[in-house]
């Protein structure tokens, strides 16, 4: 290796050495080149002075020598060529050699003069010196700070990445692997593979263990080595929290650790866990306390949330009503909007106005909305305040501030309440990553802060929104409990609920049921666990059809087809699934809707990736927040334009997708953030409502089927609710309540809050704590 890093040739292998003509065709989001060499030696058979070299390298500068690792291969139409698996610059080994290689027109600002200094302060092996520690250049005479900068810049950009591939390529990673492990570390790559290759696994996406443990093999890290076994139980216990839980009870951790660490021959015992563990607990790399393993980031979001929450409880409410009072101005909303509240619904307005926070849950149809409105009106006739947000300015902010976990709930909210609402991240000025503008600095402002789909929100996000609130703002969190937990960590809902802290309103009379709705009704069955084949029977907003499981796809195909001809649009209709990867998948259903929804035509651009054609007019959907745009995770839009390279002013193909009007830009290599969204998962659909929702259940999704699943899937239509499949398999799921628990301490956190003394609160509050950071 070290030989190669020098820039010599390995005869060994099949190798073409030469200068680079011209650069043929070159793609940046593949690191894809094609390229007409001078050859000047190799031990290929090759007769032709020149040859075209292919492969995925970085541009190559014209003129300059390089090395290339490959295959002849030869291609119908063009003749000979050479399939590149490595390359390398030929970088100059004499002292001459560097001093021209470093004064050419590659290296901004270094002249002759100065390469020659370069070449006498630090030698022949100059270049490996300042690759590996850039401040070899200051022992250089006369050579000034940003030329030295320059120069570093330069020759990373020309030999980092090379340097890197070549050697990651001794370990067998591909192109795309090495390009992402360069991105994320740069030179220091080969540093952090042969000191810690685990740090990989934490670092790099879809880095496994096992690959890990492949190239620590290679460097005699042993099986029971500390840094293998640390890494083993950090693998463990992210892999854990993915499931949704806070923390780990360490008596049966060692188990989840041990089948990471694969340890057929028995060398590793529960007791040198114990102790890495311990070891990682002492270099506060996870947090063990009273027997609970965190990793540090939820241990604190966990008892930073329940700090703000009690300091929210506590807040005195500025001013409370009498029940006189607001049966008054409830008696004249009523008026206004002709209707009359129910017993709980008053309850629940009433309770809201004179707490500083309260939970509202309810399921579809009990009039959580409603009651919203309600209380947002009497506030503001009680206040005299407006509900017209042009009619306040910066020292009177708007006082209601309406929130929900994702941008469709938050649109949702907007359209049926009249007051503006935005997504949560978009509230607290969420810039990426873990950075929010709003926090106990720089509080939110207004009066009532109203959280919709709170049962969405994971102990993560809560807390940096708890954070925000300040002295005085009176808080509704607004949910339906019965549905999935949030995707993050935690199950902050339903844990406030089940402590019984705070108040709260649950409303069991459903309105809607009144209107004849039979996918209410359904719902409610599904709640309370009496759901059987009556509650299955045809209605005029529902439809079971039974069929054996091939018949379920060409089925959804004859539903879709007649929901599209009686004039329904693409965003009207929308197909559920649990699973990716089954027959009746979401990825086959995209595959198939698509050729029915969206068919090839002449008119219409594509542009393939993979085994993924996308097409104008598809329905794709967002897969990861991307503030910068403003698109959110769950975001359906409109593939409306595809544009080829040279229509472009990067150069570059580009799709534009149109989220309800608002325009983003996508070249190739972001198209990993959408997908097709004809079908989509019941998980990503949760806080979105369709006109239409058509549900596959088969058998070959009992894995998946549990009741808040099929509950949260049901209660996403608004209109029609077609399921297709197998009855039994429907109701067993919707009896099979998950019993899977997530492990959390936020309920045994608020209670030792609450009993503590006082003067311990106080001093709690002059403390920095790690929370301030995170
Ligand atoms: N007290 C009431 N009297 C008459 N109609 C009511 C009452 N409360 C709610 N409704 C009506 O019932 C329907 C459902 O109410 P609302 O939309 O507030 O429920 P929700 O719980 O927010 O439902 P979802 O979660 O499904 O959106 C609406 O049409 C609403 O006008």
């Amino acid at each position: 290796m070290e030989e190669q890093l020098e820039g010599q040739l390995d005869t060994e292998r099949g190798f073409i050495k030469g200068e680079s003509l011209r650069m043929i065709y070159h793609n940046d989001e593949e690191h894809f080149s094609i390229a007409l060499i001078r050859i000047e030696e190799t031990n290929e058979s090759i007769e032709d002075s020149e040859v075209v070299v292919k492969g995925h390298f970085s541009p190559l500068d014209k003129g300059e020598m390089y090395i290339f690792y490959g295959d002849v291969k030869d291609h119908p139409k063009f003749g000979e060529q050479y399939q590149v698996n490595h390359y390398q610059k030929d970088i100059p080994t004499s002292k001459e050699g560097i001093v021209l290689y470093l004064s050419s027109d590659l290296f901004y600002g270094i002249g002759k003069t100065t390469a020659e200094r370069i070449v006498a302060t630090l030698g022949d092996r100059a270049i490996q010196r300042i690759l590996q520690d850039p401040s070899a250049l200051d022992d250089v005479p006369y050579l000034k700070r940003d030329k030295a900068d320059q120069l570093v810049a330069d020759l990373r950009k020309h030999q980092g990445f090379e340097h890197v591939v070549i050697a990651l390529s001794e370990y067998g990673f591909g192109l795309q692997m090495a390009q992402k492990i360069y991105e994320a570390y740069q030179d220091r790559a080969l540093e952090v593979l042969q000191d810690n290759p685990y740090q990989f696994v934490f670092d790099i996406d879809g880095f496994g263990f096992k690959r890990a443990d492949e190239i620590a093999s290679k460097h005699q890290i042993s099986m029971d080595h500390p840094t293998r076994i640390q890494a083993a139980c950090l693998y463990a216990l992210n892999q854990w929290v993915q499931q949704g839980h806070v923390y780990a009870p360490s008596d049966r951790f060692a188990e989840e650790v041990l089948a990471v660490l694969n340890d057929e021959e028995g060398m590793i015992s529960n007791d040198i866990i114990s102790r890495e563990m311990k070891q990682l607990a002492d270099e506060e790399k996870i947090i063990l306390e009273e027997g609970n393993l965190y990793l540090p980031s939820l241990y604190y979001a966990e008892s930073g949330f329940v700090q703000q929450l009690h300091r929210v409880m506590l807040n005195e409410v500025e001013e409370e009503y009498t029940q006189a009072e607001l049966m008054k101005i409830v008696g004249e909303i009523e008026d206004e909007e002709d209707l009359s509240y129910g017993k709980e619904q008053f309850e629940a307005i009433e309770k809201a106005l004179n707490s500083n926070i309260m939970i509202l849950t309810g399921g579809p149809g009990t009039g959580k909305t409603t009651v919203i409105k309600g209380i947002i009106t009497a506030y503001a006739k009680m206040n005299r305040k407006s509900l017209k947000p042009a009619d306040y300015d910066q020292d009177e902010p708007y006082p209601f501030l309406l929130t929900a976990p994702t941008g469709r709930a938050a649109k949702r909210m907007n359209e049926s309440t009249g007051i503006p609402a935005v997504t949560i991240h978009r509230l607290l000025g969420w810039t990426g990553g873990e950075a929010f503008e709003r926090d106990h600095n720089n509080p939110l402002a207004g009066k009532i802060l109203i959280i919709d789909e709170f049962s969405m929100v994971d102990i993560w996000l809560a807390n940096q929104l708890f954070r925000a609130i300040p002295e005085g703002m009176q808080v509704l969190l607004v949910g339906d409990d019965d549905q999935l937990p949030s995707v993050g960590p935690g199950q902050v809902l339903s844990d406030l609920i089940s402590s019984e802290k705070i108040p709260a309103v649950q409303l069991q009379e459903v309105y809607r049921q009144k209107e004849g709705s039979k996918i209410i009704q359904l719902a409610h069955d599904m709640k309370r666990g009496t759901c059987n084949r009556q509650s299955l029977t045809k209605a005029n907003d529902f439809n079971f059809i039974s069929c054996p499981e091939p018949q379920v796809l060409p089925v959804i195909e004859k539903v879709y087809a007649k929901a599209m001809e009686k004039g329904h649009n693409l965003k009207d209709i929308q197909i559920l699934a649990p699973m990716y990867r089954s027959k009746i998948g979401i990825h086959s259903l995209n595959h198939d809707i698509q050729q029915l929804a969206n068919p090839p035509s002449r008119q219409k651009r594509e542009i393939q990736l993979k085994d993924l054609t996308y097409r104008t007019g598809d329905k794709v959907i967002q897969l990861i927040n991307q503030p910068e745009s403003g698109v959110y995770n769950g975001d359906i839009g409109e593939i409306v334009a595809i544009y080829k390279e040279d229509e472009t002013q990067e150069q570059k193909e580009k799709l534009t997708v149109s989220f309800e009007g608002k325009e983003v830009e996508y070249l190739r290599k972001d198209l990993t953030q959408i997908t097709h969204a004809y079908c989509t998962s019941i998980h990503k659909s949760q806080g979105s409502e369709f006109p239409i929702v058509i549900l596959p259940v088969v058998r070959g999704f009992s894995r998946m089927l549990r009741r808040n699943l099929l509950y949260t899937a049901v209660t996403r239509s608004k209109q029609s609710l077609i399921i297709c499949g197998d009855e039994e398999a429907f109701i067993r799921g919707v009896n099979t309540v998950d019993t899977n628990q997530r492990y959390t301490t936020l309920q045994e956190r608020l209670q030792e809050l609450l009993d503590r003394p006082e003067e311990d609160e106080q001093d709690d509050e002059e403390e920095l704590s790690p929370y301030d950071f995170m």
